[in-house]
């Protein structure tokens, strides 16, 4: 392949897509300088620190590597976009708070001010790439921001979708060897030119033949597709670990069963207390949105159960927990294992904990929270923020309120002490690993576990003397609700 123009690379946003997106970017390619710029002059200055903001396995290695040598982190946007030969955008998309779309529809408030930065100091022109995961048409609305606000008329845009397909947790390993890269653009010689330049950047590790292409449509939509596929699985068998406890099956059983079926496949079929993450339900719901927009009720209603059961499916574990404690948890103190939305992260964006805490407070439980990876801070954040808040890029700075009865444990061992339930919300490996013996000990009798992840060693829990609920297998009779 050619070697298209491209000697620098600007990213607007340093999350979790942005810093470690262009750090295996700069890894890789060592004759491009990348800087990544944000607004957030704290995480800028963690980004430069030896205490990176996020925690992501093999994220260290690769930062130290490639920082300072063509790998940057800034917060002088304008000089670093203006110099930019492409410019990608990895801003937040919340969903909106307020006003028309509420609850539903992408907010592009973020992105829209991207764009108008670009344009502002943009004297040559530039390749504009939407990381950030965006309702279909966007690059539409996007192009005419641009081309309205640059007061340079021959300086030409060409505005192409990457989305980003990383998992949190094992985001170094997604990138370095992805299932595949997208890259969407327009039918233009100087589209495809841009797509080229863009292919030409992912081509310094990645085999052409993973780096796909579409229309601009195609790629921007398929991102949202991925995410409503990938979260439907999971709604799906979680909707079958509820019909396994009321019937007697056994869920993981049932998802090997299935799961050897090569055409379902084995991934992504593991019961929970439910999906949680920055994006599974954000891009459904602006999905559906998409959709009723466009007068497709019908196709906006189905992708929109994948949503209400998993809502089922934590309100489901709540109530589980408090029917099996004698109808009441009322000043009873219950240790929670984990408060990411899945093990190797210390990412709590709409994490199932929140939800199931939040319930069990309701009804008056003293919930004591221990994670590895997770802030105390960042707990008491999280639980006393209203829904969709988080996704703000001044939250990680916004006061934390203690809690009356919401208390953070630095070990598993002093979470457990005096409690009458252990609930595991993360499938964290440590887990897995404790003197259960132990801590049984310490607890309040009936002493109960609650394994929202399926985890543990259910068998020696029930001998150590626990009543043991794993979700979606055959339950215990201790654990018949009492009316
Ligand atoms: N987190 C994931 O795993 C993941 C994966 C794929 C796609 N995405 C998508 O990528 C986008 C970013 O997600 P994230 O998880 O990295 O979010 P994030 O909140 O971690 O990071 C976004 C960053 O953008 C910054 N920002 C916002 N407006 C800005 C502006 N005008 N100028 C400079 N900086 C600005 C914020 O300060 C913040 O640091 C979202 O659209 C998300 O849906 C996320
Ligand atoms: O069998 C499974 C698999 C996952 N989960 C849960 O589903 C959520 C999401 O997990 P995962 O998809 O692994 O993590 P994310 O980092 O949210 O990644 C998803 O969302 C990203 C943001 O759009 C996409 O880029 C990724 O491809 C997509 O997997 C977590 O709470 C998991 O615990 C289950 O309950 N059961």
């Amino acid at each position: 392949m050619a070697t298209p123009p491209v000697k620098k690379i600007a990213c607007i946003g340093a999350g979790y897509v942005g810093g470690p997106t262009m750090a295996v970017i700069a890894l890789n390619s060592p004759d491009i300088e990348v800087v990544v710029v944000d607004i957030n002059e704290e995480r800028i200055k963690a980004w430069n620190s030896e205490t990176l903001p996020i925690y992501e396995p093999g994220l260290d290695e690769v930062v130290k590597a490639a920082r300072g040598r063509n790998l940057f982190f800034s917060t002088d946007t304008k000089k670093h976009v203006g110099e930019a030969d492409i410019v990608f955008v990895s801003v937040n998309t919340p969903t909106k708070t307020t006003g028309i779309g509420a609850g539903k529809a992408a907010d592009l408030t973020y992105w829209e001010g991207a764009a108008r930065l670009i344009a502002s100091v943009s004297t040559s022109s530039k390749i504009v790439v939407e990381k950030s995961t965006v309702p279909v048409k966007t690059a539409e609305a996007i192009g005419k921001v641009l081309k309205r606000n640059c007061s340079d008329p021959s300086v030409n845009f060409e505005i192409l979708s990457n989305p980003e397909f990383l998992a949190e947790g094992t985001a170094i390993e997604d990138l370095q060897k992805p299932d595949r890269v997208l890259i969407g653009g327009v039918d233009t010689p100087s589209g495809q030119a841009a797509v080229a330049a863009l292919k030409w950047v992912y081509n310094h590790w990645i085999p052409v033949e993973r780096i796909l292409t579409a229309n601009l449509w195609s790629a921007e939509l398929a991102k949202l597709t991925a995410n409503a596929f990938l979260a439907q699985r999971i709604s799906s068998i979680n909707s079958i670990s509820a019909l396994c406890e009321a019937s007697g099956a056994n869920v993981q059983q049932v998802a090997h069963a299935i799961g050897t079926d090569t055409r379902i496949g084995n991934k992504f079929l593991s019961a929970s207390v439910g999906f949680g993450g920055s994006c599974f339900q954000k891009d459904i719901l602006n999905l559906c949105y998409v959709c009723e927009t466009l007068g497709l009720r019908e196709v906006a209603d189905y992708w929109h159960a994948v949503v209400t059961m998993n809502d089922y499916q934590k309100q489901r574990f709540v109530e589980r927990v408090i029917g099996s404690m004698f109808n009441t948890v009322s000043n009873k103190k219950i240790a929670i294992f984990g408060f990411a939305f899945k093990k190797d992260t210390g990412d709590t964006r709409e994490t199932p904990a929140i939800d199931v805490c939040k319930g069990l407070v309701r009804d008056n439980a003293k919930v004591a929270v221990y994670d590895p990876k997770v802030t105390s801070e960042q707990i008491f954040r999280d639980m006393s923020t209203p829904k969709f808040e988080w996704d703000r890029p001044d939250y990680s700075r916004s006061h934390t309120r203690l809690l009356d009865n919401v208390q953070v444990c630095a070990t598993p061992e002093s979470a457990a002490e005096g409690a009458h339930a252990i609930c595991v919300l993360t499938e964290w490996d440590c887990f897995k690993h404790y003197d259960y013996a132990a801590i049984y000990e310490k607890m309040t009798k009936p002493a109960f576990i609650f394994d929202g992840r399926n985890v543990l060693d259910h068998d020696k829990l029930r001998e150590i003397g626990f009543i043991t609920y794993a979700l979606g297998k055959p339950l215990d009779p201790f654990l018949q609700k009492v009316y």
